[in-house]
């Protein structure tokens, strides 16, 4: 079920939605049992990375469809002195996310796909708890698919391309470290990155750390960050 880069654009798209069924259908099928072992092991591979223990404004998500669970990890970091942060589908850019800060008293609301996130009040109460993407140190993203060469399958609505794209345009400015999280099972051997897909530095599963390294003519190389 492996995505060749020479078939034709609509083809292709075709091939990244039935990879992307099969790729949900693997994760949802995971017990509960073996979906809080595998965030155990996350918790237990990021905490002692040293990109992760100099972070100090994280994004995480809340998990949906079967994603690895980041929240142990999410307890860790803020009992840690770290703060956290959810993504909130932006109200006025469609396809666009927002960072806000997360805490066990945030008021919560269910956004248009079901999954929790933090309520957008007044503007001005808003602000002061968002947090512009370049001024994170690192977003966590669930990943539907990955390869071990940084290839990366998100839902399909372009949310975290789309709100990162100034990494690729600006990539003198500050950025995020960008780690995308998935469970082993989530893995094909090759995945074709589209133009628009933004480089991640890094993936992390249950079982494994990769940093990613890009071909100089594809993308920025990134630098090692373990
Ligand atoms: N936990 C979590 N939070 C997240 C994301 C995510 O992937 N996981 N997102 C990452 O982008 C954003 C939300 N994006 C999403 C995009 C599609 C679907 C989804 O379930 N799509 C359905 C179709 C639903 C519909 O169109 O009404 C589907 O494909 O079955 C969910 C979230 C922001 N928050
Ligand atoms: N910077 C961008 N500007 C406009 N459209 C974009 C941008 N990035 C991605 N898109 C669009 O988003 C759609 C979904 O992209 P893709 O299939 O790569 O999503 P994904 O990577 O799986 O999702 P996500 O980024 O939410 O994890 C594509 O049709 C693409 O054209």
């Amino acid at each position: 079920m492996l995505t060749p880069p020479d078939l034709p654009p609509v083809r292709q798209q075709h091939c990244r939605q039935s990879l992307r069924r099969e790729l949900r259908a693997r994760r949802r099928a995971l017990t509960s049992q073996q979906q809080q072992q595998a965030a155990r092991q996350l918790l237990a591979r990021i905490r002692q990375a040293p990109a992760f223990m100099r972070a100090r404004h994280i994004a995480f998500y809340l998990p949906n469809d079967g994603e690895i669970d980041p929240r142990p990890l999410y307890q860790w970091a803020t009992s840690h002195g770290k703060t956290g942060y959810l993504p909130v589908l932006h109200p006025l850019h469609h396809g666009a996310l927002w960072f806000v800060h997360y805490a066990a008293e945030t008021p919560m609301q269910h956004n248009r796909f079901g999954i929790p996130e933090p309520q957008l009040k007044g503007w001005g109460q808003y602000r002061i708890h968002r947090r512009a993407p370049w001024a994170l140190d690192m977003i966590l993203m669930p990943l539907v698919g990955f390869d071990a060469q940084g290839g990366r399958l998100g839902m399909g609505g372009g949310f975290y391309d789309r709100t990162l794209a100034f990494t690729q345009q600006h990539p003198q400015r500050p950025r995020p470290l960008l780690v995308g999280l998935a469970h082993h099972c989530q893995q094909v051997d090759s995945l074709p990155l589209e133009h628009w897909d933004i480089p991640l530095d890094a993936i992390v599963t249950d079982q494994q750390w990769w940093d990613v390294q890009y071909p100089q003519t594809r993308h920025q190389a990134s630098s090692s960050i373990v």
